[in-house]
């Protein structure tokens, strides 16, 4: 892969864009993804804890910023190193790590309500339906039913970015096809997944649908990235700055995870420290500071030097991430992975298994399942009528007004099926609440 194809700075269906000298392609992006809806609501969706009451739990806001801010600081120190070494021209480091922190920012802008276990809950709704499959569900062609029974927030958040967020009245957000191919950690669609038999690192879950996969196509071939053929498609390597994007979350995540449990109780302070302190590599600051400071402090060092260790992973594996051989994730094959891995063992352990979090994914999921029940049927009469929402009647239309549903665009039960799926995985944690309330009555 060469530098001047992935660093393309051209958009997605906006193709008289001309780059203003005092706004970089970059800025432009973050710009509209952070002002976006999709992104705001991230402020209302839960990273580990649902509706937790201490504010200073994260939510997926708030990791999206901070993923942001740890890529761009991954970006600025390869694309230095990439200028040094004459991969890119003088002052493209700021391109790389514009390009970073805007596919860094919108990681998650897929993601549903109640995090990895809202992703489940809309995948089970889906699977219950296609057992004894009546209604759009008989209509469905059988090879895209993954896209719904494994509900994958990465693909949806490609529908979001490449499609269905309006900018300017169509075509998704209009973003550089350099921030669409970062963004893209697995470069494969549901139903090309099923048939690689090659066991890499991009095609793990699926990253795109059916339904943007001419988009995916032709943002691969405009970045150069390298195309792959299995039995029922081609499918892509990463896009190198996947790796970057893909560090700062792990990073983020990892560590940030570690301090929330402390914050919420499900940790002791003495247990975060121990798991922090190699990582961070320094306690010299700890005496007589607060619980709080010294886990702060410990985080930052942690992330400083986590970023690091990523850098040089980078640069020490820099031939096969080029050539899109290398398969593993930077912090996997760095200096801190055997420290990840210990607060990995230590998340899936005491974190996911807590007593209140184990109680509130249950809800979560029986709230999803009653508003994807009660929503539903709207499109069942859609089908009916032709697809022409002026032709529903009875409750229907009133009901479409009060979820201020969008079916514009629905004109078949596979488009169907995601438009429910878009409003669906788009409620924020609160509002899902509240639509099952509404629609079941209750
Ligand atoms: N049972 C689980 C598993 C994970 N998480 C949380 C831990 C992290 O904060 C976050 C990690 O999920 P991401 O979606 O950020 O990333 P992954 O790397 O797991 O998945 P992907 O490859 O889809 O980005 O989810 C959780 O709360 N409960």
């Amino acid at each position: 892969m060469e530098w001047s194809k992935l660093l393309n700075g051209s958009r997605l269906n906006e193709a008289d864009y001309e780059e203003q000298p005092h706004r970089p392609s970059y800025v432009r992006d973050l710009d509209r993804i952070v002002f976006s809806a999709p992104f705001r609501r991230l402020a209302n969706k839960t990273q580990v804890h649902p509706l937790h009451d201490h504010d200073h739990i994260h939510h997926r806001l708030i990791h999206s910023v901070e993923t942001g801010s740890v890529g761009r600081s991954l970006g600025m120190q390869i694309g230095h190193w990439l200028e040094q070494n004459g991969q890119i021209p003088s002052g493209g480091k700021h391109t790389v790590s514009g390009v970073v922190q805007s596919a860094c920012l919108a990681h998650d802008i897929g993601n549903p309500p109640f995090g990895h276990s809202g992703e489940a809950a809309i995948g089970s709704w889906f699977q219950e339906r296609f057992i004894t499959p009546s209604g759009l569900f008989t209509e469905m062609d059988k090879i895209l039913r993954s896209e719904f029974e494994e509900f994958e927030g990465n693909a949806q958040g490609f529908r979001i970015i490449a499609n269905t967020e309006m900018y300017r009245g169509a075509g998704g957000m209009r973003l550089t096809k350099s921030v669409l191919g970062a963004f893209s950690k697995y470069p494969v669609s549901a139903h090309v997944k099923a048939s690689v038999d090659e066991n890499y690192c991009g095609t793990k879950k699926f990253g795109f649908f059916m339904s943007e996969a001419p988009v995916f196509t032709s943002v691969a071939a405009d970045l150069g990235l390298i195309e792959q053929k299995a039995k029922s498609g081609s499918w892509w390597r990463r896009h190198p700055l996947v790796f970057l994007v893909e560090a700062a979350d792990d990073i983020c995540y990892n560590i940030l995870d570690i301090e929330d449990a402390c914050t919420a109780g499900d940790l002791s302070f003495e247990t975060v420290k121990g798991a922090l302190a190699p990582i961070a590599g320094s306690n010299t600051f700890l005496d007589g500071k607060s619980e709080e400071e010294q886990v702060s402090y410990l985080r930052a060092k942690g992330i400083g030097t986590a970023i690091d260790a990523c850098v040089e992973a980078f640069k020490e594996n820099y031939q096969d991430i080029m050539s899109g051989t290398f398969t593993s994730s930077l912090i996997e094959s760095s200096t801190k992975a055997q420290d990840f891995q210990n607060l990995k063992d230590m998340a899936r352990r005491q974190i996911f298994k807590a007593k209140r979090k184990t109680e509130l994914e249950v809800s979560g999921r029986n709230v999803l399942h009653r508003v994807l029940t009660g929503v539903y049927p709207i499109y069942e009469a859609l089908g009916k009528v032709g697809w022409d929402a002026e032709r529903l009647q009875g409750y229907n239309p009133q009901l479409v007004r009060a979820l201020g549903l969008e079916l514009r665009g629905v004109t078949d039960a596979y488009s169907a099926l995601h438009s429910l799926t878009d409003y669906v995985s788009g409620m924020t944690d609160r509002y899902t609440v509240k639509i099952a309330r509404m629609v079941s009555g209750t």
